[in-house]
């Protein structure tokens, strides 16, 4: 039987102002820091020990599996950053407030754009400041992987060649792995590995800071999955989205 741990970031300072992030580089909120912190005591606390860790190339994912390691004594183990772990690409509604977004296109177009598997937010142009292709970290990218905006079908579709080459490698390695993402890059792979339908899948969250546990049978089939909290394991229920 083989763990996997994913990690969702601690609250960032962007998640503590309700604004939409996606791919922008924005750090933890102090509460942020304190969840990571917590996460790594918990894993500690019951025994977790990892060979290898993934993660995005942005600041929240990266300092919160730094800090979670950290708290484990075990920020010596090899880590690997792929933008394919990124938090879905969220378009012209980066930067801007949810609430207020939701006040001008109306509550439920927001919630569509957030949690439907299909619907494009807005896109951006290529001479947006925002675009990737401005961002050094990018520069290795085909301009076929450059989003313009993403839903979380094609945030699936480019996280599973990691899944695939990288993360699925390790594991049939035997190794133990932690995985500190991003709110949809992890729900993206949680519809995978659960087989969730797409009405499953729009009222999944995922929440920051806790560990999310897999148990996972030699094809990787899950045998059991729950959060890992003070009071210990808490059932991975599908929280509607908020
Ligand atoms: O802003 C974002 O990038 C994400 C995660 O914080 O938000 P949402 O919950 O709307 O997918």
């Amino acid at each position: 039987m083989e763990k996997l741990v994913l990690l969702r970031h601690g609250e960032s300072v962007w998640n503590q102002e309700n604004r939409f992030t996606g791919w922008t580089d924005v750090d933890l909120s102090d509460l942020g820091k304190q969840q990571a912190a917590r996460a790594g005591q918990l894993l500690q606390q019951h025994g977790y020990t990892f060979d290898i860790g993934y993660t995005s190339v942005l600041k929240r994912a990266i300092k919160t599996l730094d800090i979670a390691l950290e708290n484990m004594n075990q920020l010596w183990i090899p880590v690997q950053k792929s933008w394919r772990l990124n938090e879905r690409f969220y378009g012209a509604l980066q930067g801007l407030n949810k609430a207020e977004t939701a006040a001008r296109y109306g509550a439920a177009q927001v919630q569509e754009w957030r949690r439907s598997p299909h619907a494009h937010p807005p896109a951006i142009t290529k001479d947006d400041p925002r675009w990737p292709g401005h961002d050094l970290r990018y520069a290795h990218l085909t301009a076929r992987e450059l989003p313009l905006t993403e839903n979380l079908s094609e945030t699936l579709a480019r996280v599973m060649p990691f899944w695939a080459e990288k993360i699925m490698a390790a594991l049939r390695r035997n190794q133990k792995v932690i995985i500190a993402a991003h709110g949809n890059s992890l729900r993206a792979l949680v519809q995978y590995i659960d087989h969730l339908s797409d009405e499953e899948v729009t009222s999944l969250d995922i929440p920051t800071g806790v560990p999310l546990v897999y148990e996972l049978d030699e094809d990787f089939n899950r045998i059991r999955h729950y959060y890992l909290q003070e009071d210990g394991p808490a059932p991975a229920a599908s929280p509607a989205a908020k």
